[in-house]
C-alpha cells in the first residue's frame, strides 16, 4: 500500500497557489527536500475527490485549511489534555479530524479501476473509486479536475493517512506553516478599521483561528429583523449650540433620553413628585422629567470628557445615544460608543488554560469605552443550535441581547443573539473575571428598538496598559456561595481571590 498518492499535474510556474474554493481539507504533511509539504484532499465533481501533496508556499491562499489541520494534529497528539483543559473547543474544528476518520489508499491502473466490477472483487468493506488530475487556471491558481483517460490515476480510498502517514506527520515540522499563519493573522488584524491591533504570543506557535472574520459591524442572519430606520427618531428639540458647542444640553427636553433612568435626586417639588408616580403607575413618558446625561463632556468635573458618569456607571440602566435622525448635530455629548473603538488593543495567549485575552495597550480612565461586541446576530432557536452542537465545553461566544425581555414581555423565541465566534471583533476574546475590569453595558440608538442594541464595555476602574481587560460572564450582582461542581459546570480560571469557581453552569 503506498503511503502517498500523486496526481499528474499539468505543471505550471513555481509560485503556482492552490485554489482554497476547491479545497476540501489536508489530511497529512511530510518534509520532502527539506520543504513543508501537506497532503490536500480536493473538493470535486466526483463524488469522493482525489489527494496531492503540496508545498505550504502554495497554500499560501488557504491557510486557513492548514490551520484546521495542524490543530487537529495537536489535539490528537494529546488526546488526555482535551478532557482536562478548559482550552477544549477553543480550536474550532470545522473539518472531519484525519487522525479520527481514517481512509486507506490503493492506486489501481486505469483499467482496472474503471471495470465495474471493481468494487465487488475489492476486500475492502467500503471503497470510494475516483480519479483527477491537476490544472491550473488562467491566474496560476491550482486546482483539481476530474480526468479520464491514459496516465490518469484511479483512486481506491478506504482509510487515509496510512500509520506510516501518521507517523511522518506526527514528527514532521511546521514551522513554516506556523509563522505564515501567524503572518496572515496580523496582515488580517491590520486591515481592521481603527486604533491598531496587536497580537503576542509567548507561550507557543498557535494563533487564533484564520477562520474568524472581523467585522465593523452586526451581520444579521436568516429570521433576524431591525427595525426599520424610519423608527429611530432622533431628539428634535435640541440643538448643536444650546448654550455651549456640545450638542443636547437639557435632559427634560431631550427624545433621546426619553427612556434613560429618571435622575429622582432633581425630583423635588411635590407636584413633580405626584406626576412621576402616576407616570411610573401607568407606564406613561418620562419625557419632561430630569435625567442624566451618560457621559462627561469637557469642562465638567475632573473626570475624562467620554467617560461614564457614576450614575450609569454603577447602574445597569440602558444608555440611549442620540441618532443621525437628531438635531443636536455630529458632535453632541450624548454620542460615544457609535464613534466605534478609539484605543489599541493587544490580543495575548494567556499560557493559564484560557485561551486567547484581551490587553488594552494605552491607561484606561474608569467609565472609559473599550469596544462593542460584535459577530452574527441569530434567532434564539438557531443559538440554541450551536449551543447544542457545541456542547458545553467548548468555548462559548454567544451573547443574549435579553436587556428587555422582562420590561417590554418578549418571548423568548423572541430573543435575538449576538454570536462572536466566526465574526466580530477582538472583544470576542475578553475572559471572564469574578473580580473584572470591565463591564458591559447596553446602548441603544433607536429608543423603539428592543430587540438590537449594542453591547458595549466600559472600564469601571481606572485600568494600568497592560493589565488584562475582563469581564464577569454572568454580571450578577452578588457572587453566587461556592459549592460543589453542578453537573457540566466549567470551571473558572480567573483566579480573583472571591472566585465563585465556576464559569457557568
Ligand atoms: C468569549 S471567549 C473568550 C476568549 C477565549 N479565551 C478564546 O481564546 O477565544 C469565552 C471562552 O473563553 C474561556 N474562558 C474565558 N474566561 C475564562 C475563565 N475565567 N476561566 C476559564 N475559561 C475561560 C472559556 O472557554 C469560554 O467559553
Amino acid at each position: 500500500m503506498p503511503s502517498m498518492v500523486v496526481i499528474p499535474t499539468t505543471g505550471g510556474p513555481a509560485t503556482r497557489r492552490v485554489r482554497v474554493d476547491k479545497v476540501h481539507s489536508i489530511i497529512s504533511n511530510r518534509i520532502k527536500d527539506g520543504e513543508e509539504q501537506f497532503l490536500v484532499r480536493w473538493n470535486s465533481d466526483t463524488t469522493a475527490p482525489p489527494l496531492s501533496w503540496h508545498s505550504i508556499r502554495e497554500l499560501a491562499r488557504c491557510l486557513e485549511v492548514v490551520q484546521d489541520y495542524i490543530t487537529s494534529r495537536e489535539n490528537a497528539k494529546a488526546p488526555s489534555r482535551k478532557r482536562k483543559s478548559p482550552d477544549i473547543g477553543l480550536e474550532h474544528e470545522r473539518r472531519a479530524s484525519p487522525y479520527d476518520r481514517r481512509l486507506s489508499l490503493e492506486i489501481r491502473t486505469p483499467s482496472a479501476s474503471r471495470s465495474p466490477s471493481i468494487s465487488s472483487v475489492s476486500t475492502a468493506p467500503t471503497v470510494d473509486v475516483y480519479n483527477g488530475a491537476l490544472d491550473t487556471d488562467e491566474n496560476g491558481f491550482i486546482f483539481c479536475r476530474s480526468a479520464h483517460g491514459q496516465g490518469i490515476a484511479f483512486l481506491d480510498v478506504q482509510s487515509l493517512p496510512t500509520d506510516d502517514m501518521l507517523r511522518v506527520a506526527r514528527t514532521s515540522k511546521i514551522e513554516t506553516a506556523n509563522i505564515l499563519i501567524r503572518a496572515e493573522y496580523i496582515r488580517r488584524l491590520s486591515k481592521v478599521v481603527g486604533k491598531k491591533i496587536h497580537l503576542v504570543n509567548v507561550h507557543d506557535y498557535t494563533t487564533p483561528s484564520l477562520r474568524f472574520q472581523y467585522v465593523p459591524e452586526y451581520v444579521l442572519r436568516e429570521g433576524v429583523f431591525r427595525a426599520d430606520l424610519a423608527t429611530q427618531e432622533g431628539c428634535q428639540k435640541c440643538s448643536p449650540h444650546m448654550g455651549r458647542d456640545i450638542g443636547c444640553e437639557y435632559t427634560k427636553k431631550c427624545g433621546c433620553l426619553e427612556y434613560a433612568a429618571v435622575d429622582v435626586s432633581r425630583i423635588t417639588t411635590a407636584e413633580m413628585k405626584q406626576e412621576y408616580d402616576v407616570a411610573l403607575a401607568t407606564g406613561g413618558s418620562t419625557l419632561g422629567f430630569p435625567k442624566k446625561f451618560p457621559y462627561f463632556t469637557h469642562g465638567t468635573k475632573r473626570q475624562r470628557t467620554g467617560t461614564l458618569v457614576p450614575f450609569y456607571l454603577d447602574s445597569r440602566h440602558p444608555i440611549y445615544e442620540c441618532n443621525d435622525n437628531c438635531r443636536c448635530g455630529p458632535y453632541c455629548r450624548n454620542k460615544n460608543v457609535q464613534f466605534g473603538r478609539q484605543v489599541e488593543l493587544e490580543i495575548f495567549k494567556t499560557g493559564s488554560g484560557r485561551g486567547w485575552g484581551l490587553h488594552c495597550k494605552e491607561d484606561l480612565f474608569m467609565g472609559q469605552f473599550v469596544d462593542t461586541y460584535r459577530g452574527e446576530v441569530i434567532t434564539d432557536a438557531e443559538a440554541t443550535r450551536r449551543e447544542q452542537a457545541g456542547g458545553m465545553m467548548k468555548a462559548s461566544y454567544l451573547y443574549s441581547l435579553d436587556k428587555h425581555q422582562e420590561s417590554e414581555g418578549l418571548a423568548q423565541e423572541d430573543i435575538y443573539v449576538v454570536d462572536g465566534e466566526f465574526m466580530g471583533g477582538p472583544s470576542k476574546f475578553m475572559n471572564h473575571s469574578c473580580e473584572p475590569n470591565c463591564r458591559q453595558y447596553t446602548v441603544s440608538y433607536n429608543k423603539h428598538d428592543n430587540r438590537i442594541y449594542d453591547l458595549a464595555f466600559f472600564a469601571i476602574r481606572d485600568i494600568p496598559a497592560g493589565e488584562e481587560l475582563t469581564f464577569d460572564y454572568l454580571d450578577k450582582e452578588e457572587a453566587d456561595e461556592e459549592g460543589d461542581a453542578p453537573a457540566g459546570a466549567v470551571p473558572c480560571l480567573c483566579g480573583a481571590a472571591k472566585c465563585r469557581k465556576w464559569l457557568w453552569q
